[in-house]
């Protein structure tokens, strides 16, 4: 691999090494096992990927994984009701509802549904508040293993200005809220920024998270700077009829000319995502159960 590709699956192979060391320590000596429930509601197929994907890894942990799959018509007391069934349940250490949900349900609703303390996407009011003041929470899969890899390429972010291009609560907020906890000067892009290319072009560190394929040209990266591509977009391939190719929010190719480090998609932040869900399933375990948490699998 290129030495400035940043190699997010080699990343997440370790992270999931350390969680199932550390699993195996919590079954050995203290008779836990922890458990991840995934709640699928309806039946879009790229969902169904990542749910079954998550469930692998869990078991590779060494950990239980429990699906509940709803059908997509299901009302919001059905799914209500199985998320009071799973707070309750003291198997259960961690609740993930798949997102987006169907139209019909609410998902705010049923996300401050769930206990914040098995809420591992970090993604309850409880949780969110908890990070903005630097409280300890849960925090979102996603972001945190973007912080991680930064972490690990630059070692202080002290000081870097960082852009973070997208809003949403589950990727561009939270992130801007890890930067600013690590010293980092943050702006927040979006599609009303003005001068976009030139915001961006200050950048230490580029986060692209808006789900636009190849959106992000070399040309708004600062020679040097650590790009951080968090998209995952399917577009129809170039040469094989009827094929996807999965690219990310940064054009690749140009970007990685200028960037002094990059993660690649696939192969980036991707499996980061998978191995954080992982960790935060631990981590809650753990707290659940009064035990010492695993160091460096949280901020
Ligand atoms: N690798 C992983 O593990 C994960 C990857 N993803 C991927 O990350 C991407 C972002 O996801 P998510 O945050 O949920 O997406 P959302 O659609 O919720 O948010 C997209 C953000 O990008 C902004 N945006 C959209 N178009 C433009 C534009 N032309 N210029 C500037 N800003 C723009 C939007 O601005 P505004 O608010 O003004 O509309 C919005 O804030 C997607 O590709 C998604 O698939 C998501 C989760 C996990
Ligand atoms: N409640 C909730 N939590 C989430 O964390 C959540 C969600 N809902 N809804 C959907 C998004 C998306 N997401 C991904 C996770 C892993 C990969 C991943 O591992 N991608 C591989 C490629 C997989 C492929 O080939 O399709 C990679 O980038 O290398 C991608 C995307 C989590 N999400």
């Amino acid at each position: 691999m290129s030495p400035n590709i940043i190699d997010g699956k080699a990343f997440a192979a370790k992270v999931r090494e350390k969680v199932a060391e550390h699993t195996a320590r919590l079954k050995s000596e203290h008779g836990i096992t922890p458990g991840l429930a995934v709640v699928l509601v309806g039946e879009d197929p790229a969902s169904e990927v990542y749910v079954r994907s998550k469930g692998k890894a869990t078991v590779e942990a060494g950990m239980n994984s429990y699906e509940h799959n709803l059908p997509a018509d299901s009302s919001e007391e059905t799914l209500l009701e199985l998320i009071d069934r799973l707070n309750n349940d003291p198997d259960v250490h961690g609740i993930l509802v798949q997102l987006p949900l169907p139209d019909h349900l609410d998902s705010d609703l049923v996300i401050n549904a769930l206990d914040p303390a098995k809420d591992v996407d970090g993604f309850h009011i409880s949780n969110v508040g908890l990070l903005g003041t630097g409280q300890k929470s849960m925090v979102p899969c996603t972001p945190l293993g973007c912080l991680m890899m930064l972490r690990e390429h630059h070692g202080s972010l002290s000081g870097l200005n960082a852009v973070v291009l997208g809003r949403s609560n589950i990727v561009g907020k939270p992130m801007a809220q890890l930067l600013l906890g690590d010293s980092c000067t943050v702006t927040i892009a979006h599609s009303r920024t003005r001068d976009l290319d030139q915001v961006c072009r200050s950048a230490d560190i580029l986060v692209a998270a808006v789900g636009r394929p190849e959106m992000v040209p070399g040309d708004w990266v600062k020679p040097g700077a650590t790009v951080i591509d968090v998209g995952i977009n399917r577009i129809p391939h170039p040469e094989k009829e009827g094929k996807t190719r999965l690219v990310g929010d940064v054009d690749f190719e140009s970007a990685a000319k200028a960037a002094g480090a990059i993660t690649p998609v696939p192969g980036g932040v991707g499996p980061m995502t998978i191995a954080c869900l992982l960790a935060n399933t631990l981590t809650a375990c753990s707290r659940a159960h009064g035990l010492a948490e695993p160091e460096g699998l949280t901020v």
